[in-house]
């Protein structure tokens, strides 16, 4: 799956940037990326997008300095320069790519009020399909974060063929600030890209997928415009040992081939249970896609069938596509479950609530400083101009 990833706002860059570390380390680029912002220090601050895929907007009216969580700035300045960035997207060219990805955190100013006028414009001018990677502020971030994800999100999903949710408050880890997590967040984000990016990849010399699963079928899997969670979930492999005790292992594995079987099944079930990007009923999704990534020998068929059988009986809907993709650069398994078009979400909910009280707070006291700023002026004194 070719992406053209495009981190906008500090959120997005930074998750953008281990996306492609990532994909470095892996010995893959194919990814296209550019990394948008309001804030000159975001951008000078990524350690592996090109310098060439970063640009500054908004000068002439935030002078490199962000727009301090006003998401209709970060839209007003993705209007008047989306034309740099569609210019930036046209020379690096398109015609390889399987998707667009916008990565943003929805709950600032920048890539909040960006994202969604870039996914508009992306989705009108291109046919590939456009994704959005939405992270939502944590509940104690407050009523302004909440105000501006429920508004990005929902003016979004006008936009995009999908949007995936991440919750930043479902991810905070124990012991550390929600800031301190940060890192750690993005890594597990970047996991999961790092797995959907394999579909359709060809594989490793002298590797052969027994069930490949192609880009369309993550395209299939994810059309509809709705929103999408993700689980993962891995497994250790044991080093093979040489000697008479790996001889015994290997008589040892041949016997265990329905364990084998077993253990895949049960890992794309840790991963459908387990921690979802964004916390949600899977019985409210619509489609569902699982791929299994690992060494070949730790990799079975049957295990996954089984798997993609059980996902269709938890699902809403009945279609479930599975795949694996072998690969040697790794020394565990993994599981990845897309849950597609999910509508049992509880935290987006309650985003629109607390949006919802934050907005009429903002209004009341708006009001009341108007009256008030008039009462202290009540003296018939005349203005000078
Ligand atoms: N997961 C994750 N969330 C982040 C990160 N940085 C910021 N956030 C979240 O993103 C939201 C703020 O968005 P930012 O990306 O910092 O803001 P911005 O889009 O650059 O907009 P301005 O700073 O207002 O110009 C908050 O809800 C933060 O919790 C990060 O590295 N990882």
């Amino acid at each position: 799956m070719k992406f053209f990833a495009i981190g906008v706002g500090q959120a997005g860059g930074k998750i953008l940037d281990k996306f492609v570390e990532n994909e470095k380390l892996r010995g893959s680029n194919t990814l296209r990326t550019l990394a948008v912002n309001t804030a000159r220090t975001d951008l000078m601050g990524l350690k592996h997008i090109p310098m060439k895929d970063r640009i500054l907007i908004g000068q002439t009216t935030v002078k490199g300095h962000g727009v301090g969580t006003d998401n209709k700035l970060g839209a007003k300045v993705m209007q008047e320069e989306v034309e740099t960035i569609l210019n930036a997207i046209d020379e690096r060219g398109t015609h390889e790519i399987d998707a667009f990805l916008i990565i943003a955190g929805l709950g600032g100013g920048t890539g909040s009020g960006g994202a969604p006028v870039l996914a508009k414009y992306l989705s009108e001018m291109y046919s590939e399909p456009v994704y959005a990677v939405g992270v939502l502020p944590a509940q104690e971030e407050g009523k302004l974060y909440s105000l501006n994800a429920a508004r990005s999100m929902i003016t979004l999903l006008k936009y995009v063929d999908n949007l995936i949710l991440v919750d930043n408050g479902a991810w905070k880890f124990e012991g550390l600030s929600l800031r301190e997590s940060f890192e750690k967040i993005n890594e597990e984000i970047v996991k999961r890209l790092a797995v959907l990016a394999r579909a359709g990849e060809p594989v490793e010399e002298g590797l052969v997928g027994e069930m490949v699963v192609d880009s369309s079928e993550v395209i299939n899997t994810l059309k509809g415009g709705g929103i999408s969670s993700i689980g993962y979930a891995t497994l250790a492999i044991e080093e093979k040992k040489s000697g008479l005790l790996g001889f015994l292992r290997k008589k040892k594995e041949i016997v265990d081939e329905g364990e084998k079987s077993m253990k895949i099944a049960t890992l794309v079930r840790k991963a459908a249970l387990g921690r979802l990007t964004i916390p949600c009923n899977i019985r409210s999704a619509e489609r569902a896609l699982v791929l299994v990534a690992g060494p070949p020998e730790h990799l079975d068929r049957k295990g996954l069938e089984k798997a993609k059988l059980w996902l269709e009986e938890q699902i809403a809907g009945v279609e479930v596509r599975a795949g694996d993709y072998p690969t040697r650069r790794t020394k565990h398994v993994a599981a990845l479950v897309v849950l597609a078009n999910v509508t049992d979400v509880p935290r987006v909910k309650e985003l629109q609530r607390l949006a919802a009280e934050a907005k009429e707070e903002v209004e009341v006291a708006e009001r009341e400083r108007i009256e008030k700023t008039i009462e202290l002026f009540d003296e018939d004194i005349e203005p000078l101009l």
